[in-house]
């Protein structure tokens, strides 16, 4: 009887002290106790940490990955009100450990051990912005939070959100590389939405479920560097010039479109969740030796002269193991390369120097 006694206090001690906010605060030894033996023990997974997760894609983000069975420890932080949406999510019931995290003081525990790491911290745009507008103040956000993954987990997949991401991929290389911790597999633009708004508005054309269309969407992530290769849809299909024109157009303007719908209130959030949860899904499927895994994404590449180009690369245990050439382009698509490509030249060169200068 007593020892029964002694084993329910025990059980309520442990529940109140993952309770207490102060637990909250240090990162509290119940939790990372039972996060490690979760993690060690029977359920597999990986441990992700989203940066910037108490945003309008953070927060989404945050559901979305809480739900993923590949997923066992989730570390949520952000500089604001990570207490309430780490409260919020972790009651749901599924077996990823939840813990929350606030304030680059921080920031530390938030990122040790982490296998991926997804960044959706920074301001959003409001309409008449362009994401360029954005780096002023991205690019410092994107620099700190990048160092302390070259501190506490260098080796951790990195699925950059924040944009201007043309911009921020780069300075996410540079503060790697000057830190002696790049690895170019491991660091991952996520431009999924891009692939995704291609896949609806096409099926829109196609009158199909966009489900069963993939559209390869190659380049970068701001206007014409948006690039969608409406040659190599699958499946096979033709458009019209007026189609071609009409869709391109769409596609490099998806994000604007939500901008200027929201009228001030922030950019798209919950299709970006969505988006970001895909690809995160892949990064960590690839992570686990699934063969097979492709997803489009802005890296360092050689497929062009320029030093970062999104295309095709297939997802394994390193990240991205292999960059996809672009395969046979028609004429309005090589136009397009070249217009992407100059504007791309530039948004590299100014994320390089905001690290070098
Ligand atoms: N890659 C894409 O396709 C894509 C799509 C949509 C939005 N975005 C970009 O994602 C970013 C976030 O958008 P949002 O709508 O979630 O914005 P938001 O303002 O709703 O959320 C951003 C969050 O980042 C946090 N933050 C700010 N500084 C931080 C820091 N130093 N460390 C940690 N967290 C910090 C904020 O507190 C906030 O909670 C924006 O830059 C936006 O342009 C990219
Ligand atoms: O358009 C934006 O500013 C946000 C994001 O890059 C998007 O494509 O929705």
């Amino acid at each position: 009887m007593e020892a029964h006694a002694a084993g329910a206090n025990q059980r309520i001690a442990r529940i109140s002290a993952h309770l207490h906010p102060p637990n909250f605060q240090e990162g509290g030894d119940v939790s990372i106790d039972r996060a490690n033996c979760r993690a060690k023990g029977g359920a597999p997974g990986f441990k992700v940490a989203i940066l910037g997760a108490a945003g309008g894609i953070g927060q989404s983000l945050s559901l979305l990955l809480k739900i993923n069975p590949l997923v066992s420890v989730l570390h949520l932080y952000d500089v604001v009100n990570t207490p309430g949406v780490t409260a919020d999510v972790s009651h749901i019931d599924t077996g990823a450990v939840v813990r929350g995290f606030l304030g680059q003081a921080q920031l530390e525990n938030a990122l040790t051990g982490m296998d991926l790491v997804v960044i959706p911290a920074g301001v959003p745009r409001k309409p008449g912005m362009t994401r360029d507008d954005l780096f002023k103040i991205n690019a410092g956000i994107v620099r700190t939070l990048c160092e302390g993954i070259a501190k506490s987990c260098p080796n951790a997949i990195v699925n950059l959100i924040s944009n201007p991401v043309n911009s921020t991929v780069p300075i996410a290389a540079e503060v790697f590389k000057k830190a002696g911790t790049y690895d170019p597999k491991r660091l991952l633009g996520v431009t999924t939405l891009d692939v995704a708004r291609a896949n609806t508005f096409v099926a829109e054309v196609l009158g199909v479920d966009p489900r069963e269309v993939d559209v390869p969407v190659v380049g970068g992530h701001a206007g014409v560097t948006i690039l969608p290769l409406l040659s190599q849809v699958k499946p096979p299909s033709s458009f019209t010039a007026e189609e071609t024109e009409y869709l391109t157009n769409r596609i490099q303007n998806g994000g604007t479109e939500v901008v200027e719908a929201k009228a001030g209130a922030g950019s798209a959030t919950l299709s970006m969740a969505y988006a970001a949860a895909k690809f995160a899904n892949s990064c960590l499927r690839g992570l686990k030796g699934e063969a097979g895994i492709v997803e489009c994404s802005y890296v360092d590449s050689q497929v062009t002269e320029l030093p970062f180009f999104a295309a095709k690369v297939r997802l394994g245990r390193g990240g991205a193991e292999e960059i996809y050439q672009l395969g046979p382009l028609n004429e309005y698509e090589r136009i397009g390369l070249e217009k992407a490509k100059k504007e791309l030249a530039g948004s590299i060169q100014k994320g390089v120097e905001f690290i070098k200068k």
